[in-house]
């Protein structure tokens, strides 16, 4: 299905901004406009926009007094979360996972258990995706619905332990999944859900490995899980049950989990994972199994929509900043030295984004969401030139991704158009691009220049995961295993807005979160570094 939006309000932004935001907004629940780039009160022509993954079809126009309740009736439709009631008559029976089993603070037995500490969650208990009321398009990083920048409720759906479950635990087979490429945490999040499996009264537990391919390639063998195999898993980087990209046939990967007999399913991945998360609950759906399919939103690219972050990215930007630091050093201390950083992001620059703000030590960021160009009298290389004169060394960190991905942008490199297993397109190497392109330019103008490069890609995402990273993984594994239990498919278990939720698959599988180039985060970045726009 699809969802058309018209616009017909009084409005001034020009139509092209205004239907950039309108676009954000079903792509990643939010707008962000611009009212100081309003030049023409002319263009108001209806603008239908269709989306895939949405699950109605809704039309808004602002001079309707009704819009909002159209909007939320809308966004509650799209937000209502997926359960295997839906196609089953079930009856729900109490919950084994008990919240009383915390002893008294004396240890006094005759005492009253705490369980007055923590209710369960109940199925209408939501959190506010969005909680600043922008009092005008104009008020920095406001994100509007409306012309007039209207407060809208965005309600999403708390995650945690429910008082009924659907599922009797001795009789659940639970499997495990892990795919994509590496990410700090996975370790983590596979251990919690084991734990918090075993608590309910799971037995029969087991990781398929290698990913999708596990479910289907021949000699993969599923591995038995229990606490005592996965106490300990957490203290290494990478996936105890490996990982792996392509692979992704739909309904061979059902045939598999129904000869498997397998109640829930765990998918830990990115965009990709959940775009195949999502296929395989429809395909669930469609053969009326019922299986509870929870995916745990991992990357460290951190470009998953409308989620606070994805598990791993703390870890590898911290990871990113030691790299920043050695190449600071290098740079420092070497006559016209200058570092170059390149740091990974499929499509997104948030690791360089935040590696750049938090190491302090960058002079120049570029990113794939913010055109720029080497040459001319505003290039990199002329600013490089400058800061070579003026500091005598400098730092540059640029994302994998820079000047390569966006519609946006001018294209700098290009591609072979080359894909990888899963589809994803292979990118070239900008940080080699630019080592020759630096080099080249300083020869050229007879100015010497030491140019160390580091590119530590694999470093940054095959580490365990740091304190932050590893909170998030525990809250994210066990709210998992609570929504399978309380009888979700289809969700992700995710943090928004600060609160851990549970998101439906098909909102986060729409297009990659990607840096708001006008955002407030972007310009904190360029205040930090102190560089010009390259145009
Ligand atoms: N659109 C899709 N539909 C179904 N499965 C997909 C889709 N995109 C990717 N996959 C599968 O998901 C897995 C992981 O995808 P990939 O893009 O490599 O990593 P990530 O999930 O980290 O983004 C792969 O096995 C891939 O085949
Ligand atoms: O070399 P690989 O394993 O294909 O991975 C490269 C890609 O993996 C990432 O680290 C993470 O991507 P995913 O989250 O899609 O797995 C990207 O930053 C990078 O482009
Ligand atoms: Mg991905």
């Amino acid at each position: 299905m699809a969802a058309a939006v018209k616009t017909s309000g009084g409005f001034c932004n020009t139509q092209q901004q205004w239907l950039h935001s309108t676009r954000d907004l079903f792509l990643h629940g939010s707008t962000h406009s611009n009212a100081k780039e309003c030049k023409s009160k002319k263009a108001k022509k209806p603008i239908s926009l269709r989306v895939k993954a949405t699950s109605t079809k809704v039309e808004l126009d602002f001079n309707d007094p009704s819009w909002k309740q159209n909007f939320q009736e809308d966004w509650d439709n799209r937000f209502n979360l997926p359960r295997i009631t839906d196609i089953y008559d079930l009856k729900p029976r109490p919950t084994t996972f008990s919240l009383k089993k915390q002893r008294t603070p004396t240890g006094d037995e005759d005492s009253t258990p705490m369980d007055m500490w923590n209710g369960y969650v109940n199925n209408d208990d939501r959190a506010l995706m969005k909680v600043i009321k922008y009092s005008s398009p104009t008020s920095a990083g406001a994100e509007c619905i409306d012309p007039d920048c209207s407060w809208v409720e965005q309600w999403v759906h708390r995650a945690g332990p429910r008082k009924d479950i659907y599922y009797e635990p001795n009789e659940v087979k639970a499997a495990i999944v892990t795919c994509g490429g590496l990410c700090p945490g996975l370790n983590d999040v596979i251990r919690q859900v084991v734990f918090t499996l075993e608590t309910y009264g799971v037995k029969n537990i087991v990781g398929i490995p290698f990913g999708f391919r596990g479910f289907f390639e021949k000699g993969l063998k599923e591995m038995p899980l229990s606490r005592n195999l996965v106490e300990n898993i957490n203290l290494a980087g990478g996936s105890f049950l490996g990982v792996s990209r392509g692979g992704a046939k739909t309904s061979e990967i059902v045939d598999s989990i129904q000869a498997r007999r397998i109640d829930m399913l765990f998918v830990l991945g990115g965009n990709g994972t959940h775009a195949g998360a999502n296929a395989i609950h429809d395909e669930c759906r469609k053969r009326k199994l019922k299986v509870s399919v929870v995916a745990v939103p991992k990357t460290i690219d951190n470009d998953i929509p409308l989620m606070d972050k994805t598990f791993g990215f703390d870890t590898a930007v911290e990871e990113a900043q030691r790299a920043i630091n050695s190449a600071y050093i290098e740079a420092r201390s070497a006559y016209h030295g200058i570092g170059l950083v390149k740091l990974m992001g499929r499509s997104s620059g948030f690791i360089a984004m935040h590696a750049s703000l938090s190491s302090g030590q960058v002079d120049v960021c570029l990113i794939p969401e913010v055109s720029f160009a080497l040459d001319g009298e505003y290039g990199v290389l002329q600013h490089l030139e400058q800061l070579i004169k003026n500091k005598g060394f400098c730092v540059v960190c640029v994302a994998e991704a820079a000047g390569q991905v966006s519609e946006l942008i001018v294209e700098l490199l290009q591609n072979s158009g080359a894909t990888d297993a899963s589809g994803n397109t292979i990118l070239s190497d900008i940080g080699v691009h630019m080592q020759q392109k630096i080099k080249t330019h300083f020869k050229g103008i007879g100015v010497h220049a030491d140019i160390k490069y580091i590119d530590p890609t694999y470093m940054v995402r095959a580490c365990r995961a740091n304190a932050s990273d590893a909170i998030l993984c525990t809250v994210l594994g066990q709210n998992a295993v609570h929504g399978a239990f309380a009888g979700f498919s289809g969700i992700t278990s995710c943090i928004c807005n600060t609160h851990y939720v549970y998101l439906p698959v098909t909102q986060v599988i729409t297009a990659p979160k990607r840096v708001n180039h006008k955002g407030r985060m972007w310009h904190r970045c360029l205040t930090s570094t102190g560089q010009p726009d390259f145009r």
